[in-house]
């Protein structure tokens, strides 16, 4: 390393000093806590960020947000060349770096370059994005010190959607293939694709009912007013908790209603009109209504994946391409999804461990590779070959249908960001698909029948002490609690329990699948119990649902 590089490095490192003691891990998505212990963590992400764009010679971006965590907390990940999560290989340099003290930072930094034989002459660009976080500016700036510290080149555009930066850094490294590296440039391209999309549509003025948008009363609320006016007058949205006076994630958003089962706060249903929620920082959806008797229903990242894949295999079908497609799924779909998908849609499903990085690579293994978590974070991933047999068949298909399928599938392949999950535009998919086909959320939502089902979080004092195997549907330890668990579920009918530590917040995760809503709880109710008495819980025992 360049002398004066490390000097500017430990110069500026002693006004984003770190609380000493204090350790973090880069887990399921970067780094999460309380927004006043991150400034040292952003900073050293924007010292990371610039050796990993010197290593791999492209453009890495750094999004600071914490998702769909409380408004006090916030984050950060790293955003790899092609858009996608920070390589695995270095989540542990940027453990190593955010918990080195202040004297161990030289060692932890010349360590990564050694290791990484990392050319410190060699050019870097950082770009930078934040939500609307209170303490996100802030902390976006601490990024840009650390990115300035190494005399790197950097992009900060300010306030954006985490899928907006990941769009962003694949059309940088892209040469703008992919699209224009802005935020206008991600409208244009994404509301082409659906204007040109929904243009086919023989129902496009059948189904005029508008589609409620809860916005988080985060940055997605922020984007879809500015994206609204490329999409009029062909889908009408309104707008809820946008921002201007709830706080973020709180009673609203996705990850509330997927977990509670029940609509956000501020939201106006009316029965049978499509209602979706997005989180905090606009990479998840989820969809729901109300019935004529107000009944609630949940349409779940399992129900998007089966919508979206069976659309692009029936369009397959016609454009007769035998292209390889499967679904990759984590332990926590829905039984009554895989079930579906494997059997009546007979197109494979894999389960991946839990957290997009996992169903991400899984889902490259495929031509077409569909993937969702059941909390509505997904999208779908075509193969260079995919993408290049359908585009040449949109001018060479045999018949007319084919010429049409094709276009349409071209059409998908530029409205889904295949960088990552992404509220905004899963959401433009699934209103194109179902104003082609002609469904109404109800019709969506009868494909199939979700099992009951229930998540509970308990409290232990070490989260590790439980190790889990089979994509996170078995433990291995603590010892006794998987026999424990297996001999609970055996009580109930069309079960299905596991748990895991999560990855984000300090507990433990309880899921479990019954035939009925009662039956699901109490089973989620019994497992919780296991793990609080086999592997250290802390506070009150948990206590029955009702
Ligand atoms: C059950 C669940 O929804 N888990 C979420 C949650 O991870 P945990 O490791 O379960 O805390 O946050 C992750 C990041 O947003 C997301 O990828 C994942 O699906
Ligand atoms: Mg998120």
């Amino acid at each position: 390393m360049r002398r004066m590089h490390l000097e500017a490095v430990l110069k500026s490192s002693v006004r984003h000093a770190k609380p000493a003691g204090l350790t973090l891990q880069y887990g399921t998505a970067g780094f999460r806590t309380k927004a006043e212990h991150l400034d040292h963590v952003m900073y050293r992400m924007g010292l990371l960020a610039v050796l990993r764009s010197k290593k791999t010679k492209s453009v890495i971006g750094v999004m600071v947000t914490a998702s769909h965590n409380p408004e006090e907390d916030n984050g950060v990940k790293l955003v790899d060349p092609m858009g996608e999560m920070l390589v695995q290989e270095w989540e542990v340099y940027a453990t190593n770096l955010a918990n080195a003290e202040e004297h161990e930072l030289q060692t932890a930094l010349t360590n990564i370059i050694k290791e990484e034989t990392i050319n410190m002459q060699d050019e870097s660009c950082v770009v930078i994005g934040r939500d609307t976080r209170p303490s996100s500016e802030n902390l976006s700036l601490a990024v840009i010190d650390g990115v300035t510290a190494f005399e790197s080149r950097y992009q900060d555009y300010g306030l954006v959607s985490t899928p907006q930066l990941h769009y962003i850094v694949c059309c940088r490294n892209t040469d703008g293939r992919y699209g224009e590296p802005t935020v206008e440039g991600y409208y244009q391209k994404l509301s082409k694709a659906f204007n040109d999309l929904v243009k086919q549509s023989p129902n496009s003025e059948a189904d005029k009912k508008s589609l409620s948008i809860d916005g988080a009363n985060g940055i997605g609320a922020l984007k879809i007013r500015e994206m609204e006016q490329h999409l009029q007058p062909l889908l009408s949205l309104l707008l809820f908790n946008d921002g201007s006076k709830g706080k973020l994630n709180h009673a609203c958003g996705a990850d509330y209603v997927k977990v509670l089962q029940k609509a956000p706060e501020g939201i106006d249903m009316k029965p049978g009109e499509r209602c979706c929620s997005f989180d905090g920082d606009a990479d998840r959806i989820v969809y729901y209504y109300k019935d004529n008797e107000h009944r609630f229903h949940l349409l779940d990242g399992d129900k998007i994946a089966t919508l979206i894949s069976t659309f692009i295999k029936e369009l397959l079908v016609k454009v007769d391409l035998t292209l390889n497609m499967g679904v990759v799924q984590t332990a926590y779909a829905n039984g009554s999804s895989t079930r579906y998908l494997e059997e009546i849609m007979k197109v494979p499903v894999y389960c991946a461990k839990t957290g997009v990085k996992h169903l991400h690579h899984k889902a490259q293994e495929f031509d077409i590779g569909v993937y969702f978590e059941a909390n509505g974070h997904g999208t779908v991933l075509f193969s260079k070959r995919a993408e290049e047999q359908i585009r040449q068949l949109v001018d060479t298909g045999t018949s007319e249908e084919s010429r049409k399928a094709a276009q349409m599938l071209k059409n998908v392949i530029d409205l889904i960001n295949q960088t990552v999950g992404d509220a905004i535009s899963d959401m433009l998919v699934i209103e194109a698909i179902l104003s082609l086909k002609g469904l109404s959320v109800e019709k969506w939502d009868e494909i199939y029948t979700d099992l009951p089902n229930r998540q509970l979080k308990v409290k232990v004092a070490d989260r590790r002490v439980i190790e889990t195997t089979n994509a996170e549907r078995r433990t291995i330890k603590p010892p006794g609690l998987q026999e424990n668990i297996d001999e609970i579920v055996k009580k109930y009918h069309m079960s299905r329990a596991f748990v895991r530590p999560s990855g984000t917040e300090d507990v433990v995760r309880v899921y479990a699948e019954a035939d009925t809503q009662e039956n699901a709880d109490a089973l989620a109710h019994e497992v919780c119990l296991a793990v609080f008495h086999r592997a250290g819980g802390v506070g009150d025992e948990p206590k029955p649902l009702r």
